[in-house]
């Protein structure tokens, strides 16, 4: 006797037609893709709105005028429907060579406030260095599809932005 019954069973439950019309168009799919870089550089925090005193108040050690370094860590974050042609939100070669543009080159082996013209006159803290990687990325990037900034000033100190002006922004 051939026990054929239930594989046939199996086969009819997974048959297509039961989903749905075989011309429905295929549900878009969304997804995040995120890349990391690293990059190393000395800053100093100062802002030129205060006094040398309430500099060293605020910002303590970090306000050292000859500044210190970090080994600062990246992650870019692009949202987009898959592509069902490429199978890509977007080709990852591609947004390495958009995050060198815009973080490397500008960034990396600097002295952020002297060597950066954007940090002359804004604090290069962790946040305005996500501000200013997001604008750059903005430039390059296929418009709406830039989704996150995250930036690890330390393993501790992480920074997220995500392109928003004013706290009531949803
Ligand atoms: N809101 C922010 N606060 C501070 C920033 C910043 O970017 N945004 N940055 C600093 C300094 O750059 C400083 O380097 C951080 O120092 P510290 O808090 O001491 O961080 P560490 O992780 O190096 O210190 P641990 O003692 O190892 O935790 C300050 N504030
Ligand atoms: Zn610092």
């Amino acid at each position: 006797m051939e026990p054929a019954a239930p594989a046939r069973k199996h086969r009819r439950r997974g048959n297509s037609a039961h989903r749905g019309s075989a011309m429905a168009p295929p549900a878009a799919r969304l997804a995040r893709v995120s890349r990391a870089v690293s990059f190393s550089a000395c800053h100093r925090l100062h802002s030129k709105s205060l006094s040398d005193e309430e500099n060293l108040k605020l910002f303590g050690k970090c306000n050292n005028p000859n500044g210190h370094g970090h080994n600062y860590r990246v992650i870019v974050t692009v949202r987009g429907e898959i592509d069902p042609v490429s199978g890509m939100v977007i080709n990852l070669t591609d947004l390495k060579e958009y995050m060198q543009e815009a973080i490397l080159e500008p960034l990396d082996h600097k002295n952020l406030d002297k060597d950066v013209p954007y940090f002359a006159e804004v604090v290069s803290t962790t946040e305005n260095i996500a501000v200013f990687i997001w604008e750059n990325l903005k430039k390059l990037l296929p418009v709406g599809t830039l989704y996150k900034v995250k930036v690890y000033e330390t393993d501790q100190n992480i920074v997220v932005y995500k392109g928003e002006e004013t706290i009531s922004e949803k």
